[in-house]
């Protein structure tokens, strides 16, 4: 059962060390799930006696006045043997087993967060004390609670000091231990009254009756102790603790426990309450509550903590990775994202994401279309066709055929092919385009980068529009060529005039004759047709191979070059990203942190 409150302990350590105290913060807190015993009472009410009763030791500081002004969160961890020693939170690995530098550290770490004056400050100070004569338990020990402000002292302090133990106490996973000096009425205990405020049942609250030995002649606090004057839940609990003269004395721990355990013995009112009474039963009491609360809480927190660690994974994955701080790191960023980017991209090529068959429409209807919208019709037109025919001819007119005549022909017809495959370029340029704004915007990281987003996409535009224009280069050859170099097969298979029983003896005015122009231009129709349909399959070779191939094998090539030259600054600049997302996330961790250790650290206790 011990295992359960180490356990608490350990979160809670936990949860300081990752900076969740349970303030207000956007955050979600773990701190607040976690049970644990604030001590509340009115100044000199004897909240640090009970304490320091409770732990055997002297520790903490002492004085008029607000002595207490930041919460301190005290840890008893109890261990088997050995020498007790403290620790503090703010002073890792540094073990204290002289309590008086304790107490003076408590004072000193006081001073440093309000400065000298009697200001008070929410920010707790964590102590561990490690003893094998303690029991485990967490505590809080609240400033007093007080009705006027001292010299030095801003007026709105008594508020301030209410507010801060009802920010503690009013959470219901606080138990209050309550503290009321039985030298006063009970009517006016400032515990009794704000306790009541946040928990009036009585449910959580623990009343503690001090100064007991301190009562006028003739009174006792049977009444209270029996619960008959105020009634909770729990038994009252009297103790006597060291009196000021007591302390002055240096009264050591153990004869003021033996001396306590006396009274209550020896005092004929008192001692059929004895066996319930004093600091050593107030500890162990407290312990064994904490670790019922602790058992029935824990289904509860395990569910809490696995739907917390759900919320923040969202919530992190969301923000992206944190960057890194070398330049190393940073420039290994910047490659894996652009990788993600560029296997998107190529993903869209492939037919794993859409966009990538607009291309094959491209091939499949545009660029036909086109070219079966060239109809040659101004090219071979009876007159063209003459023309061409005698200014090819010159001052000597052909003798069998007008092999020039037919060259201008063709020429002027497949020159008007580069039109299409020109437009079959720019239409697959658009579409590569598209398909990297598509790419950019389904990268998720490039979402938390801005600067990276822009450039990356400029660069990817500039490689598209490099490969552009080497395949309108290529594309264009390939028309340029058919022009360069008829294919003579095609011509020599042509019948001839004479085989067609003309006479070969014609006048060179009769071979001008309609007819004979009008097979010319059939003739060089059928050739050009030949060619726009070789043309058809070879265009979208040329774009497949130097504009899509090449884009999916080197889109980024130019940009991976100029990044290896990259400064940290310009990387830092291109991973530029909102500080008040880096900040959220670095919190964000922390927490995650926190809470799957302390997930990790429940499972293995609700296991065994
Ligand atoms: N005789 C006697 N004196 C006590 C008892 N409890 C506390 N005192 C004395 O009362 C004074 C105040 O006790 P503290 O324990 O410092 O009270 P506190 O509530 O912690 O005080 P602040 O932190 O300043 O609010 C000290 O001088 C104690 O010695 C008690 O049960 N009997």
């Amino acid at each position: 059962m011990e295992n359960l409150i180490s356990l608490v302990n350990k979160l809670q350590r936990a949860c300081t060390a990752l900076g969740d105290h349970g303030d207000q913060s956007a955050l979600p807190t773990l701190w607040d799930s976690l049970p644990s015993i604030a001590v509340v009472g009115g100044q000199s009410s004897g909240k640090s006696s009970v304490l320091e009763s409770i732990v055997g030791k002297d520790f903490l500081p002492r004085g008029s006045g607000i002595v207490t002004r930041r919460p301190l969160v005290l840890q008893l961890h109890k261990v088997d043997e050995g020498r007790e020693y403290a620790e503090f939170l703010h002073l890792p690995r540094k073990r204290f087993t002289d309590f008086a530098a304790v107490r003076k550290e408590i004072s000193d770490e006081t001073d440093r967060e309000t400065g000298r004056s009697k200001q008070i400050s929410s920010v707790p100070i964590h102590l561990s004390i490690y003893s094998p004569n303690v029991v485990n338990l967490t505590m809080i020990d609240l400033p007093g609670l007080t009705k006027v402000a001292v010299e030095g002292q801003p007026d709105s302090i008594v508020q301030d000091i209410e507010n801060m133990v009802r920010s503690f106490i009013e959470k219901p996973n606080c138990i209050i231990l309550a503290i009321s000096p039985a030298n006063q009425d009970l009517a006016t205990s400032d515990a009794i009254k704000i306790s009541r405020e946040v928990d009036p049942k009585g449910e959580r609250t623990f009343g503690v009756l001090t100064k007991i030995d301190l009562m006028d002649k003739g009174t006792n606090a049977v009444d209270i102790l029996e619960g008959k004057s105020y009634k909770l839940q729990f038994p009252w609990i009297g103790v006597v603790n060291r009196s000021q003269a007591d302390i002055n004395k240096s009264v050591d721990m153990i004869a003021a426990r033996r001396r306590e355990r006396e009274y209550f013995a020896n005092t004929p009112e008192y001692r059929h309450l004895a066996h319930r009474m004093g600091s050593e039963h107030l500890g162990k009491m407290l312990s064994k509550h904490l670790e019922t609360v602790i058992k029935s809480r824990i289904p509860g927190l395990q569910s809490l903590i696995n739907k917390t660690i759900i919320e923040l994974e969202t919530e992190l994955s969301r923000l992206g990775k944190p960057i890194a701080t070398d330049a190393g790191g940073k420039q290994h960023m910047v490659m894996e994202i652009s990788r993600d980017f560029d296997q998107i991209f190529k993903e869209h090529l492939d037919g794993i994401r859409s966009g990538g068959e607009k291309i094959y429409n491209v091939f499949d209807n545009q660029l036909p279309a086109a070219l079966k919208r060239l109809q040659f019709d101004r090219q071979l037109s009876m007159e063209n066709v003459r023309k061409l025919i005698t200014e090819a001819d010159g001052y000597q007119p052909h003798l069998i055929a007008p092999e020039q005549g037919y060259r201008r022909l063709v020429e002027s017809c497949i020159v008007t092919i580069r039109g299409p495959a020109e437009a079959a370029v720019d239409a697959v340029h658009v579409i590569l385009k598209e398909l990297v704004r598509k790419a950019i915007s389904e990268t998720m990281q490039l979402k938390q980068f801005p600067t990276l987003r822009v450039e990356l996409s400029n660069a990817a535009s500039e490689s598209l529009d490099r490969l552009r224009d080497e395949s309108k280069k290529s594309t264009l050859k390939l028309v340029d060529m058919e022009c360069g170099y008829l294919t003579v097969d095609f011509f020599r298979k042509l019948p001839q005039e004479i085989d067609k029983g003309g006479n070969p003896t014609h006048s060179i005015f009769d071979r001008y004759n309609d007819s004979y122009l009008r097979r010319i231009g059939a003739n060089v129709l059928s050739y050009v047709n030949m060619v726009c349909g070789g043309l058809r399959h070879s265009i979208p070779k040329s774009i497949v191979h130097l504009q899509v191939r090449e884009a999916k094998r080197s889109l980024l090539d130019h940009f991976f070059a100029e990044l290896g030259t990259k400064q940290t600054q310009e990387l830092s600049s291109l991973l530029n990203e909102d500080p008040a997302v880096m900040e959220r996330r670095a919190a964000l961790a922390k927490r995650l942190e926190l809470y799957r250790s302390a997930q990790e650290e429940i499972g293995s206790v609700a296991w065994s």
